[in-house]
């Protein structure tokens, strides 16, 4: 330790300072911290394996990757509802039939109206084939109708059946991935674009279907005619269709580059929007700061959308001048065929409605190629992200964990959080006994809470084993170790259900109560109190959010918290400071309804708090300190030692005192 690493000395019983003196702030904030080079924030994961390789494709590589694409959607599709996916397939193939059939008989139209002999004898020859194409095109209309019927059973079941695997996935990672900000971008951007993509892929893929066999019909209508003309089409097309597929890779680009600074807008949005933060957003007049940030993001956001447009436009711009380019020569190529009397007038006419309708399938190919292709890499996004949190699921493997727990006991565990250099836990070691409770104490930051997530299966540790009678932990189920414990956070999840639901979600229902249980819990935390005076008791909605719900106090939700946890009834009960928030009497309540009264011979209760008070009557005591255990022991034992623990007791103890004195006088 260097003299600059020294502790400062204690003065007045204040704590010793542990690290360097913090220097003053700067008189002035940066802009933010996604100021410079955006991508800084785009960096991926260490767990992330996403290369964004698919945006770099050419145009041959998409035209190649078109059937990759077309056979996943097929395949969500089939998963999605098997009848509806095969009637689709049919009645698009149909529906493309009816089409080529359609300009057939239209092609044979032209060739009578344009063949020898007088007008009327001509139009009469006609009617027939006219009568057919009318057939033809109304058949497609009813197949067409067709197909957007079944799309409209098959979307929505993608879609749903997508967001519950995505949410599941993402509700179980383990909780270290949660806390990593490159993890929530890659969720978020999964989140909004692959899911409505995933929603609107289908109907593309089926448009892009329909283009192709249209393309296939007038290709072989245009054969008949002149083999050459097949050669001719793709030159007026395919200029166009390049430039559309360069501008949505840029478009994918660029969405990639702002994703990040999106989530930070529906951040400050919802700040300024939401009823949490009102209160506190007026009282530090903190609007006008917070509405200056969003604009400065958005109008980051915009210059990179006017990039883009301005980039699609010249790219269009190229695309259709080329293309125009193309289609007046297979105009000239044509009329030199016929001057060259290579085809009959009559053929020639027929070739120009046939070359109209093939560029119109090839146009619309082109266009929904490019958007199916853009869209599939928001789809593949979301597949390997799911793919991805698949991998990041805790543990499902191995044995259950005990239903009833005699001893835990933590062998020299430490844990190091992701991305972090300094161990939160550094050597821990204790022995839990059911029947006990114990106390962690200690200051902020010091590792308690840490500690006890440890202990309740969130958190592997880096080293060293928790066991459960012996068994190390690593080897058991994790959601089963879970459900043996109970854990009550300082500021505990405000479910905006009903206030019965508040309680059961600790057993993983929101439907099912076991009443006796639910009364017992919240009689014992003193919920009991608080739900009587609700309007419609169990049933009344804690969410000022919706219609007809109701606020609590922090204090009143506390002790709702405290309920849930008992409700639980787990094996091990770990109280992270809930009382923090409570008011003297309920506070004192909640001790004597859970450590003293209440007590049971076959539960490990862990209170951490800093009400050094309310540990005192505690089987044993473990100061944390620099995510070491410093000192344990009675409270008895501790402050004889007449160490960290009994200064910080004398502290709190001398200004209780100190109160009482002032009130005196
Ligand atoms: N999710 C997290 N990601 C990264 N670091 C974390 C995270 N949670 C806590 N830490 C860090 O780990 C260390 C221990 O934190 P912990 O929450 O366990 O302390 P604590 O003793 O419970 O503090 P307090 O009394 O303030 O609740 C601290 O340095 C903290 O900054």
């Amino acid at each position: 330790m260097t003299a600059d690493e020294q502790p400062a000395p204690a003065a007045d019983g204040v704590p010793a300072q542990r690290s360097k003196p913090l220097g003053p702030p700067p008189a002035r904030l940066g802009s933010g911290p996604d100021d410079g080079d955006l991508t800084d924030e785009l960096k991926e994961a260490y767990w992330s394996v996403y290369d964004g390789a698919a945006a770099n494709a050419t145009l041959g590589e998409i035209l190649v990757r078109l059937p990759r694409i077309v056979r996943r959607v097929g395949e969500l599709a089939w998963r999605a509802d098997r009848r509806a996916t095969v009637a689709l397939v049919v009645l698009q193939l149909g529906s493309a039939a009816m089409s080529a059939f359609g300009l057939m008989a239209s092609v044979a139209v032209l060739h009578q109206l344009f063949g020898e002999g007088p007008t009327p004898d001509r139009v009469r020859a006609a009617v027939p084939q006219i009568l057919l194409v009318v057939a033809f095109l109304a058949a497609r209309a009813l197949l067409e109708a067709g197909v957007s019927l079944t799309q409209a059973h098959v979307t929505p079941k993608i879609r749903t059946a997508l967001e519950r695997e995505f949410l599941q996935l993402t509700a179980h990672v383990r909780l270290e991935v949660v806390d990593d900000a490159d993890w929530h971008d890659d969720a978020y951007r999964a989140h909004d674009r692959g899911l409505f993509y995933a929603r609107q892929i289908v109907g593309q893929v089926v448009a892009l279907a329909s283009a192709a066999l249209g393309i296939l019909g007038t290709a072989g209508v245009l054969a008949a005619l002149h083999p050459l003309l097949i050669a001719l089409l793709p030159l007026s097309v395919l200029p166009v269709g390049a430039a559309a597929i360069r501008s949505a890779r840029a478009r994918f680009h660029s969405f990639r580059r702002w994703n990040a600074l999106q989530r930070r807008v529906r951040l400050f949005s919802w700040l300024l929007l939401d009823r949490d933060s009102a209160a506190e957003l007026r009282s530090d007049t903190a609007q006008r700061a917070l509405l200056d940030e969003h604009h400065r993001i958005t109008a980051r956001i915009a210059e990179e959308d006017t990039r883009l447009g301005v980039h699609s436009a010249k790219l269009a711009l190229t695309g259709r001048a080329l293309g125009g380019v193309g289609t007046g020569v297979t105009y000239v190529v044509l009329a030199l065929m016929l001057v060259a009397g290579w085809m009959p007038l009559a053929a020639g006419a027929g070739a120009v409605l046939a070359i109209q309708a093939a560029q119109g399938s090839l146009t619309r190919f082109m266009d929904v190629a490019h958007l199916v292709y853009e869209h599939a890499m928001w789809v593949d996004d979301l597949l390997a992200f799911q793919e991805r949190c698949r991998s990041l699921q805790p543990r499902r493997h191995g044995s259950a964990a005990p239903g009833k727990v005699a001893e835990i006991e933590l062998r020299d565990v430490s844990y190091t959080y992701p991305g972090k250099e300094a161990p939160a836990l550094n050597g821990v070691s204790m022995t839990l006994r059911a029947g006990e409770t114990v106390a962690f104490v200690g200051v902020n930051g010091s590792g308690k809470s840490t500690c006890s997530k440890v202990i309740a299966g969130l958190y592997d540790p880096g080293s060293g084993a928790v066991c459960w009678d012996g068994a190390d932990t690593a080897g058991m189920d994790a959601e089963s170790l879970q459900n043996r414990v109970s854990m009550v956070l300082q500021d505990p999840l405000h479910y905006p259900f009903s206030a019965l639901a508040n309680i059961t979600a600790s057993r993983g229902t929101l439907t099912e109560a076991e009443p006796r249980q639910a009364l017992d819990a919240v009689t014992a935390s003193g919920a009991d109190q608080v739900i009587a005076q609700l309007p419609q008791k169990w049933r009344t909605l804690l969410s000022k959010r919706f219609k007809g719900g109701q606020e609590l106090s922090a204090g009143q939700w506390a002790k709702i918290a405290v309920a849930r946890g008992l409700y639980k009834d787990a094996p091990v009960l770990l109280l992270d400071e809930p009382t923090a928030s409570m008011d003297p009497k309920a506070e004192h309540a909640v001790y004597q309804a859970v450590l003293r009264n209440k007590r049971r011979a076959e539960r490990i209760t862990v209170l951490i708090s800093h009400r050094l008070a309310s540990v005192v009557e505690c089987d044993r005591i473990y100061v944390f300190d620099a995510g070491r255990i410093v000192e344990s022991g009675t409270h008895d034992e501790l402050m004889a030692r007449g160490g960290d623990y009994a200064e910080m007791f004398t502290l709190q103890a001398d200004a209780y005192q100190a109160g009482t004195g002032a009130a005196g006088h």
